[in-house]
């Protein structure tokens, strides 16, 4: 989409998101596709990405491992290394001709991780389809993570962070969202195992996501970090609220440039208003979002963006669609993790195509 003619779609209207202006308020979220190869990205991921990139529109990249924690994955991307660096290049290089502007998400995927890989650092994963021999493993229980540990994660993501920009990236996503990843196994009360000053209470809990924001803000600024959060999703904590409140607050004075929640997907219930309230910068509301409710979260200025994020993957033009009013390609959920570089990944039809 161009810049934007259609004042009249909520979703449609520009948005200036600390120095980007964005010609339009709908993101294309983080999305694993597992396409990599030894933790590299290939080719295929700039035609990929580049599709959905529009003038003026946010991309996050799909999460990259902020450390070697996930070569035993290795169809997931890494930003590690100069090799990933390198390799990242190109794809930066697509969005970026089109107009847009490219965040890298970054992430450690905690007791999801390969259990050989993690055992190092934390806990041992549960099944994890996407390695090599495609089989699912059984799920020890995590080990806690020792704590003269953490100081060699808060160092990968700056580093990563870093590598990132190298990259040609505008800014980076730390995933603090739940599914077993680490931070966010460190926020929730429902996880237990960690040792003196990283667990109990709320502060305590948020340390290493706030430790984390930190060393990466000093790093590239805080001007271009984003966080992804889901604290009302999956296992809850046994305070979510609070502990999103009190997120967004240190978020806010420490000038993140934006939050990214993930709300449950089966309701668009408001969750996020406590939030919205705490938090000084740019709030992106993403989970089950269609086109109306999307347009009504903008109009009530319930959020700031909103990500689409299987609609997006199925719908590269997704922006132009909403701003026409067209249908929509249907999903395929039975490609969302093969490693074909094609088949559900770059041949969803455009508009044009489509009708
Ligand atoms: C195939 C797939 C992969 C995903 N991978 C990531 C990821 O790497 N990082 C992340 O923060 N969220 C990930 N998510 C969550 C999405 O970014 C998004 O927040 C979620 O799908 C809700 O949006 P939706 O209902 O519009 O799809 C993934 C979701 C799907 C469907």
């Amino acid at each position: 989409m161009e810049a934007n003619s259609n004042s009249a779609v909520p979703l449609c209207t520009p948005y200036k998101l600390g120095r980007f202006k964005l010609t339009h308020r709908i993101v294309f979220p983080a999305l694993t596709r597992n396409r990599s190869q030894n933790n590299t990205p290939q080719s295929h991921l700039t035609e990929y990405y580049s599709q959905r990139a529009t003038n003026g529109g946010l991309i996050i990249s799909e999460a990259a491992a902020a450390s070697d924690i996930s070569k035993e994955c290795p169809n997931l991307p890494g930003i590690w290394n100069e090799e990933q660096v390198e390799a990242w290049k190109p794809v930066v290089n697509g969005v970026h001709e089109k107009g847009g502007v490219f965040f890298c998400q970054i992430w450690h995927s905690g007791r999801l991780s390969v259990p050989t890989v993690s055992a190092l650092f934390f806990s041992i994963g549960i099944g994890w389809s996407t390695r090599p021999d495609d089989k699912v493993y059984a799920k020890p229980t995590p080990l806690p993570l020792e704590s003269d540990k953490i100081p060699c994660i808060v160092n990968d993501f700056r580093i990563a962070a870093r590598n990132a920009i190298k990259a040609g990236f505008d800014g980076i996503e730390i995933n603090a969202s739940s599914g077993g990843y680490l931070i966010d196994e460190f926020m929730n009360d429902q996880v237990h195992g960690w040792t003196d000053e990283y667990d109990e209470s709320i502060k305590d809990r948020c340390r290493l996501a706030l430790e984390i924001v930190e060393a990466v803000a000093n790093e590239i600024g805080a001007d271009k970090i984003g966080i992804k959060l889901s604290p009302f999703d999956g296992k809850k904590d046994s305070n979510s609220e609070a502990l999103a409140t009190y997120m967004a607050n240190e978020l806010s004075k420490l000038g993140v440039l934006y939050l990214h929640v993930m709300e449950p997907r089966e309701t668009v219930n408001r969750s996020l208003l406590p939030i919205r309230k705490a938090f000084k910068g740019t709030l992106i509301a993403s989970g089950g979002y269609g086109k109306s409710d999307g347009e009504k979260a903008i109009d009530e200025n319930y959020a700031d963006l909103i990500s689409f994020g299987r609609m997006f993957l199925a719908n590269p033009d997704l922006p132009k669609r909403f701003e026409v009013n067209a249908p929509l390609n249907k999903y395929n959920r039975s490609t969302f993790y093969t490693n074909d570089p094609i088949i559900g990944y770059t041949d969803y039809p455009f508009l044009e195509v489509a009708s």
